[in-house]
C-alpha cells in the first residue's frame, strides 16, 4: 500500500488537485492501485488553519509517506504578512527539510499541442528538453539575507548565492546519469564569467564529466541559454542548472510546450523520495473560475508514479490518457487557438478519467 500525502495548497491548487484526486480514484477502482491518501495544508492555507506555512502536523505526514502532491501555493492576500510566513517559505521549507535537491523539469511538447506554442511548429515540434534544477541550495537558500537599514539610513536587501562542490556535483550526478537515458548530452547553465559561486559550478562539472565518458558536457551562460530555448530548443538535450537559473529557465520552456500549464515536475532527495508539483504558481488571476489547465499536475502525478511508486504502468496509462484526450480536441483556455471554444478544469478532468477507464475496459 502507498502512502501518499497531498497537498492542494492555494487559489487554482485545490481545483487542479481534485481532479488529480478523481484520478487517482480511477487508479484504484479500474487498475487496482493500491495507495492511502492524506491531505495537509501546505502555503497559505497553512498560514490560515494553523498559523504556518509549513504546519508541523504537514511536515510529520511528508516525513511518514512515500510520495508527495502538491497543487500550488502562494496569493496576493498573504503579500503582507512577515515573509518567514509567506506561502512560498513553506515550500522551500518542506523542500528542504526533506532534502528535495533534485528538480526534475521535462518539457515535452505533445504534437497536437505545436499550433500552441507562442513559437512556430517547426521550432518546437518534436520538442523533448529535461531541466534539471538544483533545488535546495543557492540564493533561494543563502544566508545572509535580510533588508537592514544601513548606518547611512538607507535600507539595503541583500541576499547571498552560495555552492559548495558537494551540492554541485550531486545535482550533476542527476543530470549526466538522465543523459545516459536520454540523448547523451548535458548543457550546464551558469554565469561564470561573473559569479565566482558559478566559476566552482563549470569546473565540478568538467571534472565530473569524466566519469561519464558516454555523455558530451557543453557549458552555456544563462543569458544566452536563456536566448537559445526560444531561438533552437531543440539543441538541447539535459539542461543542468542552479536554483534561481533554473526557476526562470523552466518557465521559459514551459511555453514552448504550449502553456505553463501543461508542465510537470519532481523534486527528488538522494533516494528518489519526491514531492511531485506542476512547474506553475497558483494563477490567483484565474483562481475561482474553474478554468485551470489540470493537466500539469496530472502529468506530474504520472511522474510520482514512476519515480517514487515504482508504477511505470500507471504513470503510461495516465500519460497515454492525457495525450488521448489532446487528441480528441480538448482544450482548456491556456492551450486553446484563438476563436476556439475551451473547456473547464472540470471537463479536462473529467475526460482523463473516462480516457482511463476506455484503457481498463
Ligand atoms: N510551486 C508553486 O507553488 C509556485 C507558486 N508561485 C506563487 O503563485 C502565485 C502567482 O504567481 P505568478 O507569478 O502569477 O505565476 P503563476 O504560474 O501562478 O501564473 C502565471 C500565469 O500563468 C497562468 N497559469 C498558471 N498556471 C496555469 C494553469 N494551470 N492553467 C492555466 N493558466 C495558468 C496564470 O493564470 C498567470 O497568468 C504567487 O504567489 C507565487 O509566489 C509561483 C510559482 C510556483
Ligand atoms: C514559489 C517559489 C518558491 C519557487 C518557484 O517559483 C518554483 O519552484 O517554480
Ligand atoms: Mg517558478
Amino acid at each position: 500500500m502507498h502512502r501518499v500525502l497531498l497537498l492542494p495548497g492555494d487559489h487554482i491548487g485545490p481545483e487542479i488537485m481534485a481532479e488529480a484526486r478523481k484520478v487517482i480514484d480511477v487508479l484504484v477502482a479500474e487498475f487496482g492501485f493500491s495507495v492511502e491518501c492524506e491531505t495537509a495544508h501546505l502555503g497559505g492555507c497553512g498560514v490560515d488553519a494553523e498559523g504556518a506555512p509549513l504546519p508541523e502536523s504537514t511536515l510529520r505526514l511528508a516525513k511518514a509517506s512515500d510520495a508527495m502532491l502538491l497543487g500550488a501555493v502562494g496569493g496576493p492576500e498573504w503579500d503582507g504578512i512577515e515573509r518567514e510566513l509567506r506561502p512560498e517559505r513553506g515550500l522551500l521549507g518542506i523542500r528542504a527539510a526533506m532534502g528535495l535537491f533534485a528538480n526534475l523539469r521535462p518539457a515535452i511538447l505533445f504534437p497536437e499541442l505545436a499550433a500552441a506554442s507562442s513559437l512556430r511548429p517547426e521550432v518546437v515540434s518534436d520538442l523533448n528538453i529535461l531541466i534539471v534544477r538544483e533545488l535546495t541550495g543557492g540564493i533561494y537558500f543563502g544566508s545572509p539575507r535580510g533588508v537592514e537599514q544601513r548606518a547611512d539610513g538607507v535600507r539595503e536587501g541583500f541576499n547571498t548565492l552560495r555552492y559548495d562542490e558537494n551540492e554541485i556535483r550531486r545535482i550533476g550526478e542527476v543530470a549526466f546519469a538522465a543523459a545516459q537515458r536520454r540523448g547523451g548530452q548535458v548543457c550546464s547553465v551558469d554565469k561564470a564569467n561573473v559569479l565566482e559561486s558559478s566559476e566552482l559550478w563549470r569546473e565540478v562539472m568538467t571534472d565530473l564529466a569524466s566519469n561519464y565518458p558516454d555523455v558530451t558536457l557543453s557549458h552555456m551562460y544563462v543569458d544566452n541559454a536563456a536566448m537559445q530555448l526560444v531561438r533552437a530548443p531543440k539543441q538541447f538535450d539535459v539542461m543542468v542548472t542552479g536554483n534561481l537559473f533554473g526557476d526562470i529557465l523552466s518557465d521559459c520552456a514551459a511555453m514552448l510546450t504550449g502553456s505553463i500549464g501543461m508542465l510537470p515536475s519532481a523534486s527528488l532527495d538522494e533516494q528518489g523520495r519526491g514531492l511531485y508539483e506542476p512547474v506553475h504558481g497558483s494563477a490567483p488571476d484565474i483562481s475561482g473560475q474553474g478554468v485551470a489547465n489540470p493537466l500539469a499536475t496530472l502529468l506530474s502525478l504520472a511522474m510520482m508514479l514512476r519515480h517514487s511508486l515504482d508504477e511505470a504502468a500507471l504513470a503510461d496509462h495516465v500519460e497515454q490518457a492525457v495525450r488521448s484526450v489532446l487528441q480528441q480536441g480538448l482544450r482548456t483556455a491556456d492551450i486553446a487557438p484563438q476563436g476556439t471554444s475551451a473547456v473547464g478544469t472540470r471537463a479536462m478532468g473529467d475526460a482523463v478519467v473516462e480516457a482511463l477507464r476506455a484503457r481498463a475496459a
